[in-house]
Parts: C-alpha cells; structure tokens; sequence
C-alpha cells in the first residue's frame, strides 16, 4: 500500500521545531504529520533529512540548523545522542531544568489538574559524570571484544570509553575491565544465536566510600581462565567485589537468577544522609547520590515528622527512604518486592541502629491490603514506585488507612499526574507546589516529590 504521508524518505525538508517529546526529541509538523528529530530545538529552524517513514509519524535527523536557539550547546560526542545516553546535552542545562518543570505543568493541565503548581527544577552544580551505576553490553566488532552503548532503539554497539554522565572512576574501570576480557580472548555475546560468553559488565561505586562492585553477567557458567580474571579484575584499585551473574535466556533482561561471588565480598557499602548503606548486585539505588539526597531531605521535610509518627514505604529497596525517615519518626514499616534488598535493608537497619523499622519481602499491592486489614494506622504513607505507577489496590489500602498526608516520590510524570487524580477521587488533595529534582540531567527523565494530604 502507497504511504499517504506527506514526507519521504531521504528527501530533505526546511521544518521549524515546535515541542520536545518526553523522550527529548523534536517536534516539527508538515501537513499536520509530526516528524520527531533528536538533537533538535524549540523554536530552531532546521533542514532535516527524513530517516523512516511510519504510518503516522516519522523520524528525521538535522542536516543544518538553519536558525539557531538561545539554547543550544555545542554536544560533546554524537554518540551520546545516537545511543540515547545523554539525548539532552545539546540543550544548556538551565533550559533542561525547564524542560523538565515543563513536562508536569503540561500533563497536569492535560488532565485538567492546572490549578496545581510545580516549583523550579531543583538542579546540580556540576551535571555531568554522576551516575554511581553502569551496565555495559559487550559485543565483538571487526573481531575486537568491545564495549560501548547500543545505538537508541536497536542492539547495534557504538563503542564509548567517556560516558560523559557516568562516575569517570567507573568509565575507567570499564576500560580496564574490558582490557582483561580481550587479553584472555573471551567471547563477547552474539544475541541472534544466543552464543558466546560475556553478555553485559555491571559496575556500580559507592559515591562517598569508594568501593566498587564488578558483576560479569555471562551467558553459560564456564568461563575460561576465569580464575585469572577475577583476581585481575580484583586488583583493580577500589574494587571490593567481583560477582558472576549467569543469564542463560535469550532476553532483553540484563541480570539473571544465578550469582556467584568471585572474589571479596557480595555487598558494597555507602553513605547517605549520615546513614551507611549495604547495596547488592540486585538491589535497587538511586543512581544520582548527590541528588538522592537533595530528593530524600525533600521527602522528609515534606512528611512532617515530629517522632510520634507511624510510617510506611512502599517499594521500599535498601531501605533507604525508611532508615532516613525512622530518625524522625516512632515507627517505620517497608515493603519491597525484592528478597535481596530487604535482606539489605534488614542489615542496614541493624548497621544504623534503626530498631523502630519492619521490613517485608512482599508485592505492595498484597501488602499494603494485609497492612490495612491488619488495622494498621500510618499516620504518613511514602510510595516510590516504578516507572508504572501505582496500581489502583495500593491506592485503595492508602486510602483506606486515612493517613494524614502521602509523599509520592516519582520518577514518572505521567503515572504521577494519572495517580494524584485517582487521590483526588478518593479525597486526597495537593496543597503545596510539586517539586522536579532532576536525578538525570542530560537526559528527559523526570523525579519529583509531591505531597497530597486527606482534604
Ligand atoms: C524507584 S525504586 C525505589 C526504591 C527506594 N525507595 C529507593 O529510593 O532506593 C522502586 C522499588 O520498587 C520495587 N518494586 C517494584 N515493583 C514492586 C511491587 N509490586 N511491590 C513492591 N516493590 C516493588 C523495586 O524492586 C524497587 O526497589
């Protein structure tokens, strides 16, 4: 069947930017049909050259900025943008701030909820090289084991060495780490027949202790010359943990069920707020320390503790939320789905001298309904949830609970605004401006802290 859309591909067209997606990309229309293109601006003028060709859009990339926008930044390495790591870095970093502030203002009036402020983006000093976490792919190119990032909606390598947003110490441990593979000749991955060896490398460094967790996510458990590698690998300045994680499945999921710690210990350590925190391989943490805590501090002033209060986190990881918040409150109880984390949480608890907190290993919307049945009377709820947002039980066993206010920690507008309207149903109201902390820059990921309290 013929395209009825008005572009074609490769033909170039002079188009002017009008919006930027939540995904950071350009919005230029022609005959009402939108063409998104990476690396381009709002109010920018720009040939672009069509690069697909679907139904009802289509992608195109920037040929010549025919009309430049205040801004605009020069950008560090294509790559950075090809591959989605950083798709907002040619974008000064007070413009990002807005863009961000932006994209709750204009969900919240989609959904008819305008009337609700959202304050300025709370930033960082220096936004790049803060991500305390990275996970790899390693693939073979031109017979060379590599290691880099895949190009943005494909599995295609573009080696990288500076990954401009990454802690450099782990940048560097990656190169070297990569070094070690090579020098023993082991076999990158290769997805279309679920062969070879070394699939991902995971890094993660404490931001404040320095220490450094290497996790070789390989595909069978036999690795050659694998007793030379660990102790490589563990020599490596920082390093005190290096893990084998097995992932024998076809799949998009990086880690698999099966660990095996290779040498040192199976948990780093770090700091937060004057707390100490066990992390495992598996565990969640918030990739950005400097922020997290800007985003914690804010949550907690927020909650209104006085120390006669009974708290609950929902998706509690580490704890980390829980053991903050337990200085400043009588009782805190945390539910995560993860065993790992609450097992870690357990343990940071007893490191912190948190004796006023309970953890569960459990899904939060079976939880929270037994918590409420069990007639527990939370005076503040805490959710961070994933990326999807609340399913309507949690919501319903909150409500039920009638705690005086509910912090929402989100790392997704859209589900935020969706859920506050849901509170809003049930009698929950937003009083106080909404406020963006920006755990991602260079990138449009969005992190806020909203308050809704019972009306
Ligand atoms: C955004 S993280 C927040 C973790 C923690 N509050 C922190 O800041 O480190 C969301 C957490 O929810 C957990 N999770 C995901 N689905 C869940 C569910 N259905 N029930 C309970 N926990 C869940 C994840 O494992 C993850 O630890």
């Amino acid at each position: 069947m013929k395209s009825t859309a008005p572009v074609e591909k490769n033909l170039v067209y002079t188009v002017e930017i009008e919006d930027l997606t939540y995904q950071g990309m350009g919005v230029a229309k022609i005959e009402h049909f939108p063409i998104f293109i990476a690396d381009s601006i709002p109010g920018e003028k720009i040939e672009t050259k069509i690069i697909k060709v679907q139904k009802n859009f289509a992608f195109g990339r920037v040929e010549k900025v025919l009309e430049e926008s205040p801004d605009r930044v020069e950008s560090n390495d294509a790559a950075y943008t090809q591959t989605g790591i950083a798709p907002l870095q040619h974008i000064t970093y007070d413009a990002q701030l807005k863009f961000k502030q932006n994209q709750i203002k204009n969900l919240l009036k989609k959904s008819h909820l305008e009337d609700l402020e959202v304050a300025d983006t709370v930033g960082m000093e220096n936004p790049t090289g803060y991500r305390n976490k990275a996970q790899i792919p390693v693939r073979k190119i031109k017979g060379k084991l590599q290691t880099g990032f895949f190009k943005r909606n494909s599995h295609d390598l573009v080696p990288i060495e500076d990954f401009y947003i990454q802690d450099p110490v782990i940048d560097k441990v990656i190169v070297e780490v990569r070094d070690i593979l090579r020098e023993f000749y082991i076999d990158p991955y290769r997805e279309a027949e679920n062969k070879g060896i070394i699939r991902n490398i995971m890094v993660r460094r404490g931001r404040r202790s320095g220490q450094i967790m290497v996790v070789l996510i390989t595909r069978t458990k036999d690795v050659p010359h694998l007793a030379e590698i660990t102790e490589a690998i563990a020599a490596i300045d920082g390093v005190v943990s290096v893990i084998q994680n097995i992932n024998y499945k076809q799949t998009n999921v990086i880690m698999g069920d099966e660990d095996r710690v290779l040498a040192g210990e199976s948990v780093i350590h770090d700091e937060l707020l004057g707390l100490d925190f066990i992390i495992s391989a598996h565990s969640f943490y918030q990739v950005n320390p400097i922020q997290t805590e800007k985003l914690y501090q804010l949550a907690i002033d927020k909650a209104g503790l006085t120390g006669e209060e009974t708290v609950i986190d929902v998706y509690s990881g580490i704890g980390t939320i829980s053991l903050a918040m337990a200085k400043a409150a009588k009782k805190v109880y945390g539910v995560e789905i993860v065993k790992e984390a609450v097992q870690d949480a357990k343990i940071n608890a007893f490191q912190n001298n948190a004796s006023n907190t309970e953890f569960v290993v459990g899904k939060a919307e079976e939880q929270m309904q037994k918590w409420q049945e069990d007639g527990l009377k939370p005076d503040v709820v805490v959710v961070d949830p994933p990326r999807k947002g609340l399913d309507q039980s949690v919501i319903d066993a909150t409500v039920g609970m009638k705690p005086k206010r509910v912090v929402y920690v989100s790392c997704n507008p859209a589900t935020l605004v969706r859920d506050i309207d849901r509170f809003g149903e049930q009698g929950y109201v937003v009083n106080q401006p909404i406020v963006p902390v920006d755990q991602f820059p260079q990138t449009p990921h969005v992190e806020s802290v909203t308050v809704l309290e019972r009306a």
